[in-house]
């Protein structure tokens, strides 16, 4: 039996303009990292609160273990038992402190497993030496960190969160991503994640949904998907690449092309074909060039750093490109 199960799942939030999600049939399995990416309104989380019981499908099923999901109405605090669900306006207690914020999910059955439990935890999330701060004085990244430890400390089967990287720095995204991969594979939590930026949640994924007016467009691992993108939305979502239609450097056997910006080539030599400059950024690890080859803009992210200025001519030649479908 399927862990979690949508089948033709439709949520319209208006009658005369579609919105929401509509037939959307998906399977998810017990144990995997999944991340939700699609443009701002796509109906990332709508998917998301039909998933946790937020929202009731108008028409379709979502079954949980083969249990259809209960709305909000059916029960007297939404949400489904086994699953919990972290937004990005944290509902935390900001003036009480750390360990009383998360140790207040359990019940004082056993204080002594309460206090222990809640030290695990803190542990586990590394930030037990916050225990005794209260939420006001924590940065964005460590406000979320104890909004994920007062998620799991009751042990769900599902962790959703929504856009659990936006608020978060380079430094504090690896940790984060550690963290969500460590909670999938030492606690066994199911994690779906929301995203519209999918560098943030790509490495820790094993499988990835895009979705794009309320539809799923392509699902899948993200090699698989990076590799074979199909459609300029997931291209340009995934590696912001350059969709080409009828050039000289690509084959004429597919109407229109993906070309991620680190596919191409810069070279001072005379290669292949040559360009005009338009732009060059620095970006850290590799420079950002814009170039104008036969009227229309190419996007390079050059790791080679090729000296380049605003007008220069500079050749390029393109290493891998994909086909897509539309
Ligand atoms: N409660 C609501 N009432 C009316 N329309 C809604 C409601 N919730 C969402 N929508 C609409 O449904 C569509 C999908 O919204 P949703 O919040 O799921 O998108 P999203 O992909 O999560 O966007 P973002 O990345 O901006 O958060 C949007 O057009 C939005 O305006």
């Amino acid at each position: 039996m399927p862990f979690l199960q949508l089948n033709k799942v439709t949520k319209n939030f208006s009658e005369n303009t579609p919105s929401g999600v509509s037939e959307i049939d998906l399977t998810i399995h017990a144990g995997q990292i999944i991340t939700i990416i699609g443009e701002s309104g796509s109906g990332k989380t709508t998917l998301l609160k039909l998933i946790y019981g937020y929202l009731v499908p108008q028409i379709g099923t979502v079954l949980f273990n083969g249990e259809p999901i209960k709305g909000p109405t059916e029960k007297l605090i939404p949400g489904h038992d086994e699953m919990k669900m972290v937004t990005q306006e944290l509902t935390l207690n900001i003036y009480a402190k750390v360990f009383d914020n998360i140790s207040s999910q359990l019940s004082n059955a056993d204080l002594e497993a309460k206090h222990e439990l809640t030290l695990q935890t803190m542990e586990f999330l590394r930030i037990d030496h916050l225990a005794n701060k209260k939420i006001v004085e924590l940065s964005g990244g460590e406000q979320q960190r104890v909004a994920i430890a007062r998620a799991v400390i009751t042990e769900p089967k599902v962790l959703l969160l929504d856009e659990p990287f936006s608020q978060v720095d380079t430094i504090l995204k690896r940790q984060l991503r550690d963290d969500i991969e460590r909670l999938a594979k030492f606690l066994g939590i199911t994690v779906i994640m929301v995203s519209h930026d999918p560098t943030d949640g790509l490495s820790l994924s094993n499988h990835v949904i895009f979705i794009k007016d309320g539809k799923i467009i392509r699902e899948g691992s993200p090699q698989e998907v990076y590799f074979d993108p199909r459609s300029a939305y997931v291209a340009k979502l995934l590696g912001k690449a350059n969709i080409i239609k009828n050039a000289p450097f690509l084959p004429y056997t597919a109407p229109i092309y993906a070309v991620y910006p680190h596919h191409i080539q810069l070279s001072e030599q005379p290669t292949a074909y040559l360009a005009t400059v338009r732009s060059v950024h620095f970006n850290g690890a590799y420079q950002e060039v814009e170039l104008i080859f036969e009227g229309k803009n190419l996007l390079v992210h050059d790791a080679q750093f090729v000296s380049l200025q605003k007008g220069d001519a500079v050749y390029f030649d393109v290493n891998q490109y994909f086909s897509l479908e539309n």
